[in-house]
């Protein structure tokens, strides 16, 4: 399989503190990558450093081919780099079918630069498949503003990934959820697989082992290690580098 993603020697200088420093790390397509570190370790950093919302100081990175490095924030996402910040951003006034047209919508600026019109079918089947997939047919006439913060959550993914990206990042796609709602989010997020690349950021090691195939240790910057569960969960560097915030399970 050949990498979609690839970052090389990524370095981003912040008067003299080095909050990424020296990455690298390879997704190949298809795959999902969850990436873990202690508070502080530069996962955001590293995500903003993809997707353009922070200019590297050194190293490269690589989409599908291209050298996309410091490249403009919304020349990142029209290459299909799709991104799922902490915090929901969706309209709360509208419904959520409502939410998923404007989410569409967005996207189709892309293509009418590139003078390809959707047809209203081919629209609504991506809008239906992806409430689907994030669990939010039955709720397609809600006001955004009454659900719940695990469908909020869903909502703005399902409002990523009708924007067709050909790799989605998701910055802690738990956060604030009920075990219940997180039990979910693991089946949405398992759903996609194969058919997204995607790179998670997480803390929740439970949620982490629901989905995971290979895990990335960020650790000051640099990556400290890569592999199965198994292997990051008995990897001496990495159980060293999480002594003192609770050992890797409550990192
Ligand atoms: N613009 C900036 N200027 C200076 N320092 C920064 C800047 N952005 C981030 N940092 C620092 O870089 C380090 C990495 O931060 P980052 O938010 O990427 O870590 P993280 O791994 O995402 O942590 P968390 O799990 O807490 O979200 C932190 O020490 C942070 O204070």
């Amino acid at each position: 399989m050949p990498a979609i993603l690839e970052i090389e020697n990524l370095e981003v200088n912040f008067r003299g503190f080095r909050a990424v420093d020296g990455f690298d790390m390879a997704v190949e397509e298809g795959e999902l990558r969850v990436l873990i570190g202690a508070n502080g370790a530069g996962k955001t950093t590293l995500m903003d450093l993809i997707t353009g919302r922070t200019k590297s100081t050194g190293g490269k990175v690589t989409f599908l081919g291209d050298n996309i490095t410091n490249g403009q924030e919304h020349k990142i996402a029209r290459r299909g780099i799709g991104r799922k910040f902490q915090v929901p951003s969706v309209f709360k006034d509208l419904t959520v079918r409502e939410n998923f047209e404007v989410a569409h919508t967005r996207s189709l600026s892309v293509w009418r630069n590139l003078s390809v019109s959707a047809k209203p079918r081919q629209r609504n089947r991506q809008i239906e498949g992806a409430m689907e997939l994030t669990s939010l047919a039955d709720e397609s006439g809600t006001f955004a503003g009454s659900l719940s913060h695990g469908q909020s959550q869903w909502l703005e993914l399902g409002m990523v990934l009708v924007q067709s990206p050909k790799l989605v990042l998701l910055d802690e796609p738990t956060a604030g959820m009920t075990a219940l709602e997180t039990e979910k989010t693991s089946e949405i997020i398992n759903g996609l697989k194969s058919e997204h690349s995607i790179i998670v950021v997480e803390h929740d090691m439970t949620f982490v082992r629901s989905i995971c195939e290979i895990i990335t240790v960020m650790h000051l910057g640099k990556k400290l290690a890569e592999g199965t569960v198994e292997q990051i969960e008995n990897d001496r560097a990495v159980i060293d580098a999480y002594l003192g915030s609770g050992g890797i399970t409550h990192a």
